[in-house]
């Protein structure tokens, strides 16, 4: 018997992945898989990927700590706030992973800034190739993975802020998502002839991703536009900053290199390759480029992850398999799918 998990939210496109990653694990077995307006039906029927597999007919139950309460470990897979009301309810003797935001940020008055509402605390930071991260993980009973746009961007900026290559306080970023991002309730701007055949902004300065990316980083200002892209899933990040110095290509390649050097899930191209968001869907990989822009003299890093994959489901997988003491990249694809 294997290490039993149990997934709050497996009706949504998060809680799917976990689910369609629980499957494929050599470790994780599942206990309980819950949801909320789609309780009493299959999983296979919520989620048409799963039809033919073991878990087409696993039962969605209704989220409660009772159906959850005898996994080893519980991925939370909810909308914000539900996160953090269920969690306050779970057995301690359970370990946690949260997709959603509710313990990511550490000052509360952040998050009462771009949230609303009381703070529910933070827990360990879930991105396990910050310095120092992976341990603490491993340590953590409770771990609160990255949002989407996070991890893109700061697996992209931390390193060139920590080798002091550029400014922390003039930091701007262009980034667009797949429409998986933005979960599977209706919403009308999300309606497949708003969203085919263009590519328009949204939460223009204003994304509550900014202060989770400046906690992660130690950025002082950044500027963040996000774009809503006419494919599923994805997400491609351009970030640019002010030069701390004359700073040259190969030297921001390095300061990449020597970052992520032996690690399975961060990967950069080769010089003069750029990042593809189709190549990391369905894997835990994010890509990454750097580059010096000619005019500007602005160091440059472009970044590629599945929202799905490296930004939540197999995200919240690599902190599981760090807590459990499982080898990290147990159930975790490197190889996209692509085209
Ligand atoms: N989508 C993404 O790319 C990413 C998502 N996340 C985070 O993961 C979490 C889930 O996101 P996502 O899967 O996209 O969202 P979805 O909207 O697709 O799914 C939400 C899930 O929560 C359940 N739910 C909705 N309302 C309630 C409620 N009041 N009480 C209990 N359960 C409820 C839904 O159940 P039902 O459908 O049965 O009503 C469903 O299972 C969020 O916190 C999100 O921010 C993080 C990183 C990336
Ligand atoms: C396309 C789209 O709408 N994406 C969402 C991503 C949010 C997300 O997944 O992250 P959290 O877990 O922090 O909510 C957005 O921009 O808000």
């Amino acid at each position: 018997m294997g290490t039993r998990v149990a997934v709050a939210g497996a009706s949504g496109y998060a809680g799917g992945e976990l689910l369609r990653l629980i499957a494929g694990h050599p470790e994780l077995q599942l206990t309980a898989a819950t949801a909320h307006q789609q309780a009493g039906a299959a999983a296979g029927q919520v989620h048409p990927q799963l039809a033919a597999t073991a878990l087409g007919e696993w039962p969605l139950v209704a989220t409660d700590p009772a159906a959850l309460g005898e996994a080893d470990l519980i991925f939370l897979a909810l909308p914000h706030g539900e996160s953090a009301a269920l969690a306050a309810r779970l057995p301690a003797s359970a370990k946690v992973v949260d997709l959603g935001a509710d313990h990511r940020l550490v000052d509360p008055a952040a998050w009462t800034e771009w949230y609303g509402g009381p703070h529910a605390g933070a827990w360990t930071y879930g991105l396990p190739e910050l310095p120092g991260h992976r341990s603490a993980i491993a340590g953590a009973d409770r771990v609160a993975a990255t949002g989407c746009y996070a991890a893109t961007v700061t697996l992209a900026l931390a390193p060139l802020l920590a080798a002091g290559l550029v400014e922390p306080a003039d930091v701007v970023v262009v980034a667009a998502s797949g429409t998986s991002g933005a979960g599977r309730a209706a919403k009308p701007h999300l309606l497949a002839s708003e969203v085919m055949g263009g590519l328009s902004p949204y939460k223009v300065g204003a994304h509550q991703h900014v202060p989770e990316i400046k906690q992660a980083t130690g950025a002082a200002s950044i500027s963040f536009t996000p774009l809503l892209a006419p494919m599923p899933r994805g997400i491609l990040a351009t970030v640019t900053a002010r030069p701390a110095r004359s700073v040259t290509v190969d030297e921001a390649r390095e300061v990449l290199d020597t970052a992520y050097q032996g690690e399975p899930f961060v990967r950069l191209l080769p010089a003069g390759q750029w990042p593809h968001t189709g190549a990391t869907l369905g894997a835990n990989t994010c890509l990454l480029q750097a580059g010096v822009d000619r005019d500007s003299g602005r160091v440059l890093v472009t970044s590629a992850l599945d929202n799905l994959g490296k930004g939540a489901a197999g995200q919240a997988v690599q902190c599981a398999n760090l807590m459990l003491g499982l080898p990290e990249t147990a159930g975790l694809a490197t190889i996209g799918v692509a085209p």
